[in-house]
């Protein structure tokens, strides 16, 4: 299963422009501080309680973050790593 780490995300990655949003997402460009490589973080809303209609339901977003960590193809994009903090997932993607 994937690990959702507690840490701040800004203590590993600087980030950057914004590359692009989605119905729950928006994506920055982050460069990694120890190598200086750029991924892409989707920055996610998570949905506070199972009334809200805002954000995403965080037992679907596990499912895919776990689909996305199993899978290794050169057609599907590479997940490095999954933050998570009290309103937000960050996944760190292949640019
Ligand atoms: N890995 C990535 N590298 C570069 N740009 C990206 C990457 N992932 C997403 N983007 C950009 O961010 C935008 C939003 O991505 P996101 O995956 O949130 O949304 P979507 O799939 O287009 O929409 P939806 O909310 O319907 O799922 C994309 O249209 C694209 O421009």
């Amino acid at each position: 299963m994937a690990v959702f780490k507690p840490e701040n995300v800004e203590d590993f990655y600087e980030i950057g422009e914004v590359l692009g949003s989605g119905h729950f997402a928006q994506v920055r460009k982050v460069r990694e501080r120890a190598t200086g490589t750029y991924w892409a973080g989707k920055f996610l809303k998570i949905r506070k309680n199972t009334c809200s209609r805002l954000g995403l339901d965080r037992s679907r977003l596990e499912e895919e973050v776990d689909i996305l960590h199993a899978i290794q193809h050169p057609n599907i994009i590479t997940l490095k790593d999954v933050f998570e903090s009290r309103a937000e997932v960050v996944l760190v993607l292949e640019l």
